[in-house]
């Protein structure tokens, strides 16, 4: 069932702000490993699907429905199986469990997805606590591991994101993300506002780990060069519809659309 299921399923979903869709129709799947990139001007829709995948939204039309894992109690050998969850009608703590063990989020502004104040290795360590890890040493090991792995020196491992570059936090953000091994991560324009160089980096640092994780990612960006760097399909958003998708390298070497051909121009004159 895993090889032939895709992990996130989006069928005709929508949005609505009162009496106004934010988004409509959305439709595609995500398969393990894949990184979708979502662009589209200000205004069309990308926060408000992305929100909407990740439950923070409500869903007001259509369905969406994503594919578990779950440790087998007997059974089968790899102790591993799978189930199809309805997004909607899932409880709050199954949605709280998702968040713990399958999902992360790397938010735009650092501060909304670290704590500023606790140590970087505290925040790296917390999701790991969440899943029941107690031994301290060994959470201190995994969260400079990890904190090694996103390049962040190991002398500031017990200070603060507080005191750290931009670029910094959201190397400690991404680290917090992945600690815990999820399977689908959700990226809202995380290199937006940071130097060019910094956000080449972080970039890279991203697109390596990704592929190395083999994670699934939903990135939120306006910009059409992250979604060539790091993105295998791309889905073009206006006015709170998808106008285009396909393969990333399709969609910007030969844009159909005519919103996405102005797009594509418009980076190629700027
Ligand atoms: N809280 C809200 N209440 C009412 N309308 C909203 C709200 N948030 C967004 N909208 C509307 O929904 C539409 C899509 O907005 P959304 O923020 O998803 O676009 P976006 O592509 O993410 O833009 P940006 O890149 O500026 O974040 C817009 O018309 C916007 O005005």
């Amino acid at each position: 069932m895993n090889n032939e299921t895709p992990l996130l399923s989006v069928t005709g979903a929508g949005h609505r702000y009162g009496d106004r869709f934010g988004c409509r129709d959305v439709n595609f799947d995500l398969w393990p490993g894949e990184v979708l990139a979502v662009v589209g001007e200000s205004g069309s829709g990308k926060s408000t699907l992305l929100g909407m995948l990740s439950q923070r939204l409500t869903l007001d039309e259509g369905s969406i429905s994503y594919l578990t894992t779950r440790e087998s109690s007997a059974g089968r050998e790899d102790g591993t199986e799978f189930e199809l969850l309805d997004l909607a009608t899932l409880s709050e703590r199954e949605v709280r469990r998702l968040w713990r063990t399958e999902w992360g989020f790397v938010h735009q502004n650092a501060a909304e997805g670290l704590r500023m104040h606790v140590s970087a290795g505290g925040n790296v360590g917390e999701p790991l606590m969440a899943n029941g890890w107690r031994n301290y040493s060994k959470i201190r090991s995994e969260a400079e591991m990890w904190l090694r792995r996103v390049e962040i020196p190991s002398d500031r491992i017990d200070d603060a994101p507080a005191t750290f570059s931009g670029g910094m936090r959201q190397r400690v953000q991404i680290a917090r993300n992945l600690v815990f091994g999820p399977r689908l991560v959700f990226m809202d324009e995380p290199t937006s506002g940071l130097d060019v160089s910094v956000q080449a980096r972080l970039l890279d640092l991203i697109r390596q780990l990704v592929a190395e994780l083999g994670l699934a990612v939903v990135i939120v960006t306006h910009d059409l060069a992250v979604a060539r760097l790091i993105s295998h399909r791309t889905l073009v958003m206006k006015d709170g519809a998808v106008i285009e998708s396909g393969l990333t390298d399709r969609v910007l070497d030969d844009p159909q659309a005519p919103y996405t051909q102005l797009l594509v121009s418009s980076i190629l004159q700027g």
